[in-house]
């Protein structure tokens, strides 16, 4: 018999299957506190969840029987991915389900602000007919920036389309083709920031996007515009909002989500009169719920049941052959992969993956997902992993070639990967250097030998006399300590590069005045 945990309230429709499986007891518990779901989780062999409960290191190390923990839902930042992993706990979400809830939310809220009507509403439930106080604006006409045009944005844009609005869409897998598709015209957030009327952001809550709207950008914005927050707390900056409000900036804006949920009861966010709020409301409806429960369950079945399943979102299964050869470069790819997505400029559309020596005798599938997770992560975030990674690229057209090549140049491997994107090629090899680990031994057509890990900073630029001393005066003067420092050329006075590893990361003011040097062509920072 399985046991199942649902510890957030999910559709009952939708649990049906699980419900009537032979071999299932579900349980329902809800509004546990961590410490509860410690005691018990020990006796679940499946948790489902929505985003309410937290799944923390604290609970995968007490479920000790857990085989997989369910997401009705998009958003797995409420579980500890890493540590459910190294578990081995798969866990899944219900990607698709739940797509069309929050669109239409997002619409809601932006006629809600369009039009004032929750604080239309509020008054004139009190007996006062203000028909003065809340003159809004029409959508007809209107420029909506839409950042993030994955499922959701998508959606965004087809229907406020409808309203006969101009949409501008930023997404870095945002093609020309898909945009023109979507009646959509491709642009920067820059772009979006200085030409919207209304801004509503839907992408996933990474490092990357974490304040992704804040105070450079309201700065940008156009007196009057409006803001839209269905896709996670923290994306925009909740402070610099309230400023660009007071500043008159932002004339309303419209938030689902929150940096901390729910909002302490003094949240400023809480009745103040030009920010409407719902408690996290986007994926509330019952077709949504039906669909996401749905989803969930079946998959649930089906891994405990060990059949196939889909939507895994951590955990490659690896035959144990394989995974001998292939283990000790999993670390080495992926920060191959994240290394050369930080210094291409824009996202990858062809990854080519190149390997040379013992690693062209196994299958290097597994190793390749280490790579592309590597690279897309660095626009996807967690979103990422090595269960998906290879679907993530292939719905964002990213063309990923495999090679075996006879070329290991002495090394007994040798990885090489290369990313084209808008013209653009860079590529790096690296290798696992015996009794040193993993290293990167070429940039482009530079040897190198540089540890992948820490801060680095990766300078293109002319092979002149007095470059080291400005650029190593600029960092100094920020306080930024050079641990290693590797210069690279092909002849006297070309073009070269120059590799540094620092022992903390560098301000954005330090890494603009390193760009804006004589002779430097580029300053990539790169943190893995
Ligand atoms: N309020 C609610 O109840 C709900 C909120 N959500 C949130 O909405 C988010 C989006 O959901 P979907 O559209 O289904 O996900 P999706 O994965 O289809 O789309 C997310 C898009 O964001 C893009 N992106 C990543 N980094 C970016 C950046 N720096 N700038 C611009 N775009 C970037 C990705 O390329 C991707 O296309 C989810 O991650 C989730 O956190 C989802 C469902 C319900
Ligand atoms: O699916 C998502 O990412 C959501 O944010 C929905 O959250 P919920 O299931 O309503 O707690």
């Amino acid at each position: 018999m399985f046991k199942v945990l649902v510890s957030d309230p999910i559709s009952d429709q939708g649990l049906q299957k699980l419900m009537d499986a032979e071999d299932v007891i579900l349980d329902k518990k809800t509004g546990l506190s961590e410490d509860e779901l410690a005691e018990i989780i020990g006796d679940y062999d499946a948790l489902l969840v929505r985003s309410q409960t937290k799944v923390t290191p604290r609970i995968i190390e007490a479920a000790h029987k857990l085989k997989v923990i369910g997401r009705a839902g998009v958003g797995v930042d409420n579980i500890d991915l890493e540590a459910a992993t190294q578990k081995g706990i798969i866990v899944i979400n219900a990607p698709d389900g739940n797509t069309i809830a929050t669109c239409e939310l997002t619409m809601g809220m932006m006629m809600a602000l369009a039009r004032h009507i929750p604080q239309a509403y509020k008054k004139t439930i009190t007996g006062e007919w203000d028909r003065k106080s809340f003159v809004g604006v029409e959508l007809r006409s209107k420029v909506l920036g839409i950042i993030g045009m994955g499922r959701i944005g998508s959606e965004v844009a087809k229907r406020a389309k409808a309203f006969g609005m101009e949409i501008l869409g930023y997404d870095p897998f945002l093609t020309e083709d898909r945009a023109e598709k979507l009646g959509v015209t491709l642009a920067t957030i820059d772009k979006i920031c200085e030409q919207a009327d209304f801004i509503t952001v839907h992408t996933p809550l990474t490092n990357e996007t974490r304040n992704l709207i804040s105070k450079p950008q309201f700065a940008k914005m156009k007196k009057g515009v409006r803001i839209i927050n269905c896709a996670r707390g923290g994306i925009i900056d909740e402070e610099a909002l309230l400023e660009a409000i007071d500043a008159g900036i932002v004339a309303g804006a419209a938030f689902d989500v929150f940096v901390e949920e729910p909002p302490r009861p003094d949240h400023p966010f809480l009745n103040h009169p030009k920010i409407i709020v719902t408690p996290h409301l986007g994926a509330s409806t019952i077709e949504a719920q039906e669909n996401v429960a749905t989803d969930v369950a079946e998959e649930v079945l089906h891994i405990l049941r060990d059949e196939p399943f889909k939507n895994a979102v951590n955990m490659p299964p690896v035959p144990a052959n394989v995974m001998a050869k292939l283990q000790p470069y999993f670390l080495l790819g992926e920060r191959m992969g994240h290394f050369l997505a930080q210094m291409a400029d824009s996202a990858a559309q062809e990854i080519v993956v190149s390997f040379s020596g013992e690693l062209t005798e196994v299958d290097t599938s597994p190793l390749t997902r280490y790579i592309v997770k590597g690279v897309l992560s660095h626009h996807l975030g967690s979103d990422v992993n090595i269960i998906n990674a290879m679907h993530m690229a292939k719905i964002r057209d990213v063309n990923i070639i495999r090679e075996k090549s006879t070329a290991s140049k002495g090394f007994t491997n040798l990885i090489t990967v290369t990313l084209r994107s808008n013209g653009q090629e860079r590529s790096i090899a690296g290798t696992l250097l015996n009794g040193y680990g993993p290293r990167i031994v070429k940039i482009d057509q530079y040897p190198v030998d540089v540890a992948p890990e820490g801060n680095i900073i990766l300078v293109s630029h002319n092979d002149k006399p007095g470059i080291v001393g400005r650029l190593g005066s600029v960092l100094g003067d920020s306080g930024t300590n050079i641990a290693t420092m590797q210069v690279g050329r092909k002849v006297v006075g070309g073009p070269a590069i120059m590799v540094l590893t620092v022992d903390k990361p560098v301000p954005p003011e330090t890494m603009q005045q390193l760009n804006q040097l004589p002779d430097i062509a580029q300053v990539k920072e790169i943190t893995l």
